[in-house]
């Protein structure tokens, strides 16, 4: 018989098609109470979890007491117990590197068009400001050459680090938990302390996971550590920036810009003062979001659910020393 999973995502035909060779599939709006209650019998006897985005958390897995492994589509895993799911010697199944590249190309875009005052002039085309020669009122700062600051020299603070060194010729800075000799030797990124880092980068990336250590990590007294002149840009998770702070920082004047992917919480309040301040672009969690990379995404989660409820833990698995 085939073991049963719960599938609360929708994905493309031949995914849904691919799952469905292997699996009992229960498909789920989402992981809400209420829906969990609907389908007792189907989360009683799972087996396996797909999906992204909604908390797996300790009373969750209560309700799916045969549940041996869980596939998030997505690199993150913060939404997830993994000491829960460790304590089960449940597997938890995640995204890496089909994704770096994409994510790295929204930081540039996110880089260049905070520095060029790109969404905020376009929208004066349109609103039809634009009726005789521009003004410095108009103008950006520049990108190229200029330092940039990496804070999470991950997977994806490796791409970004490739395009800033070799397509803008930027310095790199970085802070991490270790040396990274790689970044070190093809970008001659340099390892600093995060103060450091704060004080001497022109654009601020954060590309780090949320965790409780990086929760607020960067806050009022990171922000006043920065130059004036420096640009924030946001594309880990939205809870490792203290967000009030943030908005003093920019309404002060402390900071120049910012360009954000990721919020405290997400969509984004509509009566967030973020959106009414023209030296923010504001993104909703996009990261990853083209076509080719959220495919590539859903088949590597499927492709993992399957080694995973086989016994494959060889790549993609958070925590393989739960099994054995
Ligand atoms: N905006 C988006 O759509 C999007 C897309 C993908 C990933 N992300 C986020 O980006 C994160 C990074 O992804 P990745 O694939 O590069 O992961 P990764 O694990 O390769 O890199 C994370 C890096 O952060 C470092 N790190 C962790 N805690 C740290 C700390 N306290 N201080 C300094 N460095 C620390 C790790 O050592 C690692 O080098 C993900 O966890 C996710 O939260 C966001
Ligand atoms: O972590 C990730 O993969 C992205 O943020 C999408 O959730």
């Amino acid at each position: 018989m085939k073991p049963s999973i719960i599938l609360y995502k929708a994905l493309p035909d031949d995914l849904q098609q691919r799952l469905a060779e292997h699996f009992t599939v229960t498909q789920v709006a989402n992981l809400k109470p209420e829906t969990v209650q609907q389908h007792a019998e189907a989360f009683a006897t799972a087996q396996g979890l797909l999906g992204s985005s909604e908390t797996v958390d300790a009373v969750l897995l209560e309700k799916m007491p045969q549940l041996r492994a869980t596939s998030t589509v997505s690199v993150g895993y913060d939404n997830f117990d993994v000491d829960a799911l460790n304590a089960r010697k449940i597997l938890l199944m995640h995204t890496p590197t089909v994704l770096t590249e994409t994510v790295a190309d929204t930081i540039m875009a996110l880089v260049l068009s905070s520095a060029r005052r790109v969404v905020e002039v376009a929208g004066r085309v349109k609103a039809g400001e634009w009726t005789s020669g521009i003004g410095a009122d108009w103008f950006g700062v520049d990108v190229h050459h200029k330092t940039m600051g990496i804070i999470g020299m991950g997977r994806i603070g490796l791409a970004l680090a490739q395009r800033a060194h070799f397509g803008f010729g930027m310095p790199i800075l970085y802070n991490a938990r270790h040396h990274h000799t790689e970044a070190e030797a093809r970008f001659q990124a340099r390892y600093c302390d995060l103060n450091t880092l704060l004080k001497e980068s022109d654009f601020v990336c954060l590309v780090l996971p949320l965790t409780e250590e990086t929760h607020h990590l960067i806050g009022k007294a990171q922000f006043a550590m920065m130059k004036k002149s420096a640009i924030f840009v946001n594309a880990g998770r939205g809870p490792v920036v203290d967000e009030n702070a943030l908005v003093e920082a920019l309404q002060n004047g402390e900071i120049h810009a910012a360009g954000l992917d990721v919020f405290e919480k997400e969509p984004l309040p509509v009566d967030s003062p973020l959106l009414s301040l023209p030296n923010v672009v504001a993104l909703p969690h996009i990261g990853s979001a083209t076509h080719e990379t959220r495919y590539n995404m859903a088949a590597c989660a499927v492709d993992n659910l399957i080694d995973a409820l086989n016994g494959k833990v060889e790549k993609n698995c958070v925590n393989p020393q739960v099994v054995g």
